[in-house]
């Protein structure tokens, strides 16, 4: 097990380059399930959530190739294996399995998923889906079964804005027979990217992108090679760290529209941000001013950027408060960015962060994906070294982190945990 060491205070600038999008990569790579012959997908991150997906569907007899970011996937030969337990618990998106597995084989046992503790995450909306395109569901010993004799076409109203839901019923209702409406949809990018590879693999899907969605069913879907979207969460990520500690950061391989909310969030501290093509430079601003952040859902600031946002805050002089209206318990950061020196309260699903203060490396854990990235950024801003184990949440969703910011100038490194490190966390 490794530990993540940053020597903080050193002036990064240069050009970062962002990878493919994780939570389209999460779902573009179930949906190659639904597919009769090889499903090619480019530019996809070299991150553990890829790798657990890819070996999953090896456990239900496809195979799966991994070159230079590419993964082609032979679909023929799989069948509908249980997959109760292992590796499903380790990251959110398993619960995709479920969509494509009964989209294709009318059958699947899955485990409920892992993934970033965030508060409670229940699936209600996804099953309440499944259920409306005519499977039974049911929850056996924290394994969802799920059955349909046949798939129909539904009109499927959800209660919750939800993008596994929008994606989870998009994936079974391409082959159930009929039309799906599914309203109150999600209108995330990856929701489109998703319905692009469907469309290329011969689904007929309307309207992703809005928040009515319109699904024909088709009886059979083929290969096809598809270029997977930047990752928007990324990108926003590097331009948090970038106006947390750069000097002239370029971020490249972006699509600015994605990005609108926090370039304005950014702009308002006082950040020089400009967009061009499929790039966003941000520059160098000696007083940031506080501002206040409410997350939203898609085009509104994103809930994972919510945790990086709040590092940079803590650069910005006076109080600033942020809100998460998606997740009410992701504040799991606030505690270790506190043993930084951080002036943070968390009073119910926000944070108030009075900044200004100089940040102190210590000894930090992530708990959580997005709290790493916090971590990291303030480990950057931060006097001294910052060490942070959990590492393993970082590497479900950031590719080659290390030489991404030591390419800017960054000092970082990872080391081996002592034998007495991993004595003191197994007794924590
Ligand atoms: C793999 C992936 O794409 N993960 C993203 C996805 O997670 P995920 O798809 O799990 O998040 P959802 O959009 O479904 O969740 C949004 C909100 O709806 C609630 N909800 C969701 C489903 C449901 O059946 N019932 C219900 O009540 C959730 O608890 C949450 O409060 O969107 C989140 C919100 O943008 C992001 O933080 C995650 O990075
Ligand atoms: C919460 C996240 O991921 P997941 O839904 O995969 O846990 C995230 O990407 O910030």
């Amino acid at each position: 097990m490794e530990k993540l060491k940053i020597a903080g205070g050193y002036p990064l600038k240069g050009t970062v380059r962002v990878s493919g999008a994780k939570n389209s990569a999460v779902a573009l790579i179930p949906a190659t399930i639904l597919a009769d012959s090889p499903v090619t997908i480019e530019g996809l991150p070299d991150i553990s959530d890829v790798h657990m997906l890819r070996a999953l569907l090896e456990e239900i007899g496809g195979s799966a190739t991994f070159t230079d970011n590419e993964m082609t996937v032979d679909p023929s030969s799989m069948i509908s294996m249980p997959l109760p337990n292992g590796r499903v618990k380790k990251l959110r998106a398993s619960y995709y399995l479920m969509g494509a597995m009964l989209g294709r084989f009318k059958k699947a046992v899955i485990g409920l998923p892992g993934g970033c503790y965030l508060g409670p995450r229940p699936i209600d909306q996804h099953i309440k889906g499944f259920e409306a395109l005519g499977a039974s569901v049911t929850n056996e010993q924290g394994a969802i079964y799920l059955r349909a004799d046949e798939l129909r076409g539904a009109r499927i109203y959800l209660d919750v804005v939800s993008v596994g839901a929008t994606i989870n019923i998009m994936l079974a209702a391409v082959r159930a027979k009929g039309r799906t409406v599914i309203e109150n949809a999600a209108k995330e990018p990856e929701i489109i990217d998703v319905a692009t590879l469907l469309t290329n693999m011969g689904a007929k899907i309307k309207g992703a992108g809005t928040d009515v969605i319109r699904i024909d069913g088709v009886d059979q879907l083929h290969g096809c090679r598809h270029t997977i979207i930047p990752d928007r969460i990324e990108a926003g990520t590097y331009m948090i760290l970038a106006a947390a500690a750069g000097k002239g950061i370029t971020i490249d391989n972006v699509i600015p529209q994605h990005l609108e909310s926090l370039i304005a969030k950014l702009k308002e501290m006082g950040v020089p941000v400009e967009a061009q093509d499929d790039q966003v430079f941000v520059g160098h601003a000696e007083h940031l001013t506080s501002v206040d952040v409410k997350t939203l859902v898609y085009p509104g600031f994103a809930t994972d950027l919510q945790q990086p946002f709040t590092a940079l805050l803590t650069r910005a002089e006076g109080s600033s408060v942020v809100t998460d209206t998606i997740y009410g318990a992701r504040f799991k950061h606030i505690d270790e960015l506190r043993r930084m020196n951080a002036n943070i309260k968390v009073e119910g699903r926000s944070a108030i962060i009075n900044g200004g203060g100089q940040l102190q490396g210590a000894k930090v854990k992530a708990s959580d994906l997005r709290a790493g990235a916090a971590l990291v950024i303030a480990g950057l801003m931060a006097e001294g070294i910052t060490e942070i184990t959990g590492l393993e949440h970082i590497d479900r969703g950031y590719s080659n982190l290390v030489e991404k910011l030591n390419g800017l100038g960054a000092t970082a490194w990872r080391e081996q945990l002592s034998q007495e490190e991993l004595e003191q966390m197994k007794n924590a």
